[in-house]
């Protein structure tokens, strides 16, 4: 079905769920917008379909599944903001073909991750998880058995993106060993290498942390076999996604003793808010260090991402720009003053181009300028006329053939 929007900014509806920072509510009030929604929880099921409704954009962080039936209920979205780095919670493939494109904040909360893993690297190295349980129950374990400095030992990541390469220069300060496992050949930081195998990098680290996305290839990536490559007394951490590690698998290892500890900040199941209970069969271990999700949860990094993806949301909403969307077709758009902006998104199919420009000729609407970009499965075509056009012009686009939804921008 064609859909096609234009609005006054009042009457925009943006929906953000999960207590996302108020930098957004405020970016987002000083561009004018101010019917906004906001929730601290995530939604799911029908009431998120109900909220989805009337939305225009919608802003979440990693719990709220956006999966084909949520995009079936959000007949107006125009545009979903994932207030965070994994985009794995959102249906990509679903937005895409009705024409959504999904933002989110690649590099702000990168800093953050990295600092508390190497918090808790250096915690399990010197067992203080612990060290730290036995204290609160009123016993006095002052020995060096098993306690380590982490300088000299082996640091082993796997994935060597934005979090595992900042680690590595964070950890090489420490005067740690870096390799990496990674399916991209990489540029090594420092002195850091990247290895041929995970078995490779998993048989030489001391301490082995997981920094890869959700995705059918790293779904249980470490499980039985994995953690028995790993050398007696190492420790593992996953701050990556829950979905990376057999949790079973691991309390084995634990429970046998071939780790000396483990933190965990991601669960295969989360629960999804805060007044839920936490339930987890590591729950049991002192040497496990278990945190809510908090990698990316620091005051710096909430409020810089708040900014950063409404200050997408916001672009591209008012001039069409998707530059940085993680499933569309990437425009990086100027000013249109004096001119209405037409937002075309069509299937990409042959001949769609030639016959927006057959409508607007035949209608007789001169182009001022005229964008395009394309991936596999969207075609994205931005066009520029005199405001006199504008309805006309959206009229005519609508007739279009393949059209999944159009927009006008007023200047
Ligand atoms: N705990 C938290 O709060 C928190 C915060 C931020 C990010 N994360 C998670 O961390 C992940 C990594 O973040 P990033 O910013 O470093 O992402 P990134 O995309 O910059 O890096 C991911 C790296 O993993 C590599 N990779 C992908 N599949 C792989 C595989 N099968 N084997 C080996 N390497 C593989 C990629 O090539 C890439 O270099 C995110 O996708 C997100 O799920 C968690
Ligand atoms: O993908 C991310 O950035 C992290 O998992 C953080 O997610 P959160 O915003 O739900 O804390």
């Amino acid at each position: 079905m064609t859909k096609t929007t234009s609005l006054d900014k009042n009457k925009i509806r943006i929906l953000l769920l999960e207590g996302v920072h108020q930098s957004a509510v405020e970016h987002f009030k000083s561009a004018g917008y101010t019917n906004i929604e906001y929730l601290t929880t995530s939604l799911s099921g029908e009431a998120l379909h109900e909220k989805l409704r009337d939305a225009h954009f919608v802003g979440i962080r990693s719990r709220t599944q956006l999966d084909d039936a949520a995009f079936e209920a959000a007949e107006k979205l125009n545009a979903v903001g994932c207030f965070c780095i994994g985009t794995n919670q959102v249906d990509l493939t679903a937005a895409l073909k009705r024409g959504i494109p999904v933002f989110n904040a690649p590099y702000s909360n990168t800093r953050s991750v990295a600092e508390l893993v190497l918090a808790e690297a250096i915690c399990l190295a010197r067992r203080v998880a612990e060290k730290n349980a036995r204290a609160h129950r009123g016993e006095w374990d002052k020995s060096a058995a098993k306690s380590h400095e982490v300088r000299g030992k082996t640091l082993g990541l796997v994935g060597y993106g934005s979090i595992g390469s900042q680690l590595s220069v964070l950890a090489e300060a420490l005067g740690m060993n870096v390799i990496y496992y990674d399916i991209i050949t990489k540029l090594d930081l420092g002195n850091a290498h990247q290895v041929e195998s995970l078995d490779e990098l998993l048989s030489k680290s001391d301490i082995v942390s997981l920094h890869v996305p959700e995705t059918p290839q790293t779904q249980w990536m470490i499980g039985r076999d994995e953690l028995a490559k790993m050398k007696k007394d190492a420790i593992l951490i996953n701050a990556s996604r829950g979905t990376v590690v057999d949790i079973e698998a691991l309390e084995e290892a634990l429970e046998s003793g071939h780790l000396l500890g483990a933190a965990v900040d991601v669960f295969p199941v989360e629960p999804k808010s805060n007044k839920e209970a936490f339930e987890s069969p590591l729950r049991r271990f002192d040497n496990v260090i278990l945190t809510p999700h908090i990698g990316g949860s620091t005051m710096e990094a909430q409020e810089n991402i708040g900014l950063e993806v409404a200050e997408k949301l916001v672009t591209y909403s008012d001039n069409g720009t998707t530059l940085s969307s993680v499933n569309f077709p990437e425009v990086a758009l100027p000013a249109h003053p004096d001119r209405h902006r037409l937002l075309h998104i069509h299937t990409n199919v042959p001949g769609v181009l030639s016959e927006i420009n057959r409508v607007l000729s035949e209608a007789n609407i001169n182009i001022s300028a005229q964008y395009l970009q394309t991936n596999a499965d969207v075609g994205y075509v931005v066009i520029d006329v005199d405001k006199a056009y504008g309805p006309k012009a959206l009229e005519a686009l609508r007739q279009v053939p393949n059209t999944l939804r159009v927009r006008v921008l007023y200047s």
